[in-house]
């Protein structure tokens, strides 16, 4: 027990240190619970200010006394951080609790506040009112602990990140007899300068899944665009996201404040797509607005238009829209006098533009304007290693949006997914996860709340691709209890275990903890 605890704190924790001996001769063990020093421990210590730890935790387990310390030098490539220390008191309050020895309330706060002397972070301590008892905040602007709490309390997860205007937050949520006793938020970055750099870039704030090695390449090349004021022309198959990408450097451009506006050139009727973008002057024709409209172009001034479907663009509007990209003015309709638009134009097709151009359908002198900077989105088919990622995306997503507790893909399920062709791309893949998220009522989504095309395994499978092991099948929603039994038998129950088993199903420690309560295996 001891060994495997030690073990698992050091894989955690990097570092683990039994004090030498002259230490252990200076310093009381802790008759129950755990004691933190700061050095030095005692008046008597002979190093003093020399001592090369800043932080030594002891603890009491059973009839053990576990001995920790932290060398004031990084060590391993570990630095020690306050997330850090929080974490490892955590995890022994927690193996104490579950040894039954008895803790009560205020240690922990006592500890805490401790710590609190050493932190270089947020925090805030709760107790079950909402009542902050504890807090350290660091923030330049006054944080709305309120809105925090109001937040966390909503949450039936004992622990997890949760998102805030003040930066991300990992918290711990302590109960007794299934009541919240109070509740523990720590910020998660560890480094303050790292944090305002990511999101200067915007990068914590719009993100688009991926890891495929060809995507993330297209990602970066988009990012280093973005910056610039070129005419960006995005190529792929419906659903490959290419509205996103548009929003995505608009997002990352200088013109991030000024408006992103997106017109869709196949979905307006001919005759209104001129006006719609043009806008028209006062009785320019029957019908018109009194008084004038404006049109996209002048809506978008000073930010980004995308037009979306350029390859259906009348050829008569190609002429002017040509205009404008070559001259930076537009003249409404029944206008005399033109004025001049300050705008980033992004254009998207999921047509052959060259095939329109061989077929007199599309300006060749358009194409060359458009195509400075040509981004070619790959169908899913072509990144089929993003699909766990973005089904795992999406299923944490509308879990959340449709207020459902997250669920899992079970191997079977993920297997179809996987093999599937995707011919609507990441729009269909959304599609299919709202549609198993809205029937599946329990934590395992299997084949049978997938659409019947995909259960049927009616589509054009690709065996080219390997089929990827299963390594754990079950079946049913009732067998993950079963699963969970096994699982904790193998690995046992430590916190380190919960963490294995959590990797191995593929859902978030705080997941695993919400089924281990509700099929009572804690
Ligand atoms: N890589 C991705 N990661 C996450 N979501 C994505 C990704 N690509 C597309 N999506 C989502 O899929 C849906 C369709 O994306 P989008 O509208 O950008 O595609 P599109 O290529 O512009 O489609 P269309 O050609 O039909 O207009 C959106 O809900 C978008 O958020």
């Amino acid at each position: 027990m001891r060994k495997a605890f030690v073990e698992s704190l050091k894989e955690t924790f990097g570092l683990v240190i039994e004090l030498p001996e002259k230490c252990l001769s200076l310093i009381s063990p802790p008759k129950t619970g755990y004691q933190i020093w700061t050095p030095p421990c005692t008046p008597t210590c002979l190093e003093g200010a020399g001592c090369p730890y800043s932080l030594i935790l002891a603890f009491k387990l059973q009839e053990d006394v576990f001995w920790t310390a932290w060398p004031k030098e990084k060590t391993n490539n570990l630095t020690i951080t306050t997330a850090l220390l929080l974490k490892f008191l955590l995890t022994v309050m927690e193996t104490i609790h579950a040894a039954e020895q008895k803790l009560d309330n205020s240690s922990t706060t006592d500890a805490l506040q401790f710590l609190a002397s050493h932190l270089e972070t947020d925090f805030f301590l709760f107790n079950n009112k909402g009542q902050v008892i504890l807090s350290q905040s660091r923030t330049p602007k006054p944080f709305s602990t309120s809105a925090l709490w109001e937040k966390l309390s909503r949450t039936s997860e004992p622990e997890g990140f949760i998102e805030t205007k003040g930066g991300n937050f990992y918290y711990r949520v302590f109960s007794k007899n299934g009541k919240m006793t109070g509740l523990l938020a720590w910020k998660t970055e560890p480094n303050r300068q790292e944090e305002t750099e990511s999101l200067l870039q915007n990068e914590s704030l719009f993100t688009i899944p991926g890891k495929n090695p060809r995507f993330l390449e297209i990602k970066k090349l988009v990012r280093q665009i973005a910056v610039t004021d070129n005419t960006v022309l995005l190529q792929g198959e419906s659903g490959t996201g290419k509205e996103l990408f548009a929003r995505y450097i608009h997002y990352l451009s200088p013109r991030k404040e000024q408006p992103f506006i997106a017109i869709n050139c196949a979905a307006i009727p001919e005759n209104l797509l001129e006006s719609e973008l043009f806008g028209y002057e006062d009785g320019s024709f029957t019908g018109a607005r009194r008084g004038g409209k404006p049109g996209k172009f002048e809506l978008a001034n000073g930010g980004t238009i995308f037009l979306d479907e350029i390859g259906d663009m009348p050829t008569q509007l190609q002429a002017k829209l040509l205009r404008v990209l070559e001259e930076r003015r537009v003249e409404r309709i029944g206008a005399t006098v033109s004025y001049p638009v300050d705008i980033r134009i992004i254009a998207a097709t999921n047509k052959n533009l060259k095939e329109l151009i061989d077929a007199k359908q599309f300006r060749e002198d358009l194409f060359f304007r458009l195509n400075v900077f040509p981004v070619h989105i790959p169908p899913l088919r072509e990144r089929r290693d993003d699909i766990p990622l973005l089904l795992d995306f999406y299923l944490k997503n509308i879990c959340l949006e449709q207020d459902k507790p997250f669920k899992i893909f079970n191997p079977e399920a993920i297997q179809l997914l996987k093999d599937y062709n995707w011919p609507g791309n990441v729009r269909e893949l959304k599609n299919v996860v709202a549609y198993a998220v809205s029937l599946c009522e329990g934590d395992v989504i299997t084949p049978h709340y997938l659409p019947k095309y995909l259960q049927n395994g009616i589509f054009t499978s690709v065996s080219q691709f390997p089929a990827v092991k299963i390594r754990r099948p079950f079946n049913q929603n009732d067998q993950l209890k079963e699963q969970l039994e096994i699982l904790l038998a193998e690995y046992g129950h430590s916190t380190q275990s919960k963490k294995l088993i959590a990797k191995e199903l593929g859902v978030s420690l705080a997941t695993l903890y919400r089924w281990l309560k509700k099929y009572r295996l804690k």
